[in-house]
């Protein structure tokens, strides 16, 4: 058990081996108990230490979409240390497992310290995780230029950078990530971004792309904390 009573609500949402649900407890821990970022120079500048992790809440919710509906190609933007991607990875994993089927997590990071401790986590949660995630380190406005899977089903939009002050997100990444990846999203792939209601300005360019019928995407907000946009991909219109 753990102190954050949201970690261990999450964790009865997902279907998981004790020693994975162990490392989630471990990591949601460590990251709900970080001191907020709330400055620096850079876009990183100062939180080369900070997971700046995905809500609990959140986490439940991706892990069940993927299950509902069967995802096996997923790409995460912005992977920081790991902890999103644990989730994507034991959805794939269940749902290539019960098709007797590949699948795979295609995870970003471009600093290399949190790339490192990212594998680091992975490997503590067991092969039930690991062999599921292709880590691609650098910028991946470069690394996801190539060699997609043919078909991506998911893509989980959480490369913002830590609150430059306490107002602002920076959110420059969403939309050019959207678009490497749009050309491979089959119909009915869905594209989830977080805090795009606490970071609307940021996430003006991805929210237009989004509500042009020209692209094809359908799109609601849950009112998860700061807003979690989820988009539906329903095909452009052929006339
Ligand atoms: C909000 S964190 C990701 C948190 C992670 N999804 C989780 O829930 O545990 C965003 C990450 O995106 C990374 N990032 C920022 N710009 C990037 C880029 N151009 N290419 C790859 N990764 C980038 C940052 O280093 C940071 O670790």
């Amino acid at each position: 058990m753990s102190d954050f009573p949201e970690i261990e609500k999450t964790l009865a949402s997902i279907e998981a081996s004790p020693q994975v649900l162990q490392a989630l407890r471990d990591l949601h821990t460590q990251a709900l108990s970080e001191v907020p970022f709330l400055g620096g120079n850079g876009p990183t500048t100062g939180a080369l230490d900070k997971f700046v992790a995905l809500d609990p809440d959140k986490c439940a919710l991706v892990y069940l979409l993927l299950r509902s509906t069967q995802a096996r190609f997923v790409v995460e933007a912005g992977t920081s240390f790991g902890l999103s991607t644990i989730y994507l990875a034991l959805a794939v994993g269940q749902n290539a497992g019960l098709r007797g089927s590949d699948g795979k997590v295609i995870a970003t990071e471009n600093e290399p310290t949190k790339a490192a401790k990212a594998r680091e986590h992975w490997r503590a949660a067991g092969d039930e995780i690991e062999k599921w995630i292709e880590l691609r380190e650098g910028d991946l406005r470069e690394t996801l230029k190539s060699n997609l899977p043919d078909q991506i089903d998911f893509l989980l939009l959480d490369s913002k950078f830590p609150p430059q002050d306490r107002k602002e997100v920076w959110t420059p990444l969403a939309l050019p990530t959207l678009t490497l990846v749009h050309p491979r999203l089959k119909i009915g792939a869905m594209v989830v971004a977080d805090n795009t209601t606490m970071a609307a300005d940021g996430y003006k360019d991805l929210t237009s792309y989004l509500e042009d019928p020209a692209n094809g995407f359908k799109m609601t907000t849950a009112p998860y904390s700061g807003g979690l946009l989820i988009a539906v991909y329903i095909g452009k219109k052929t006339s």
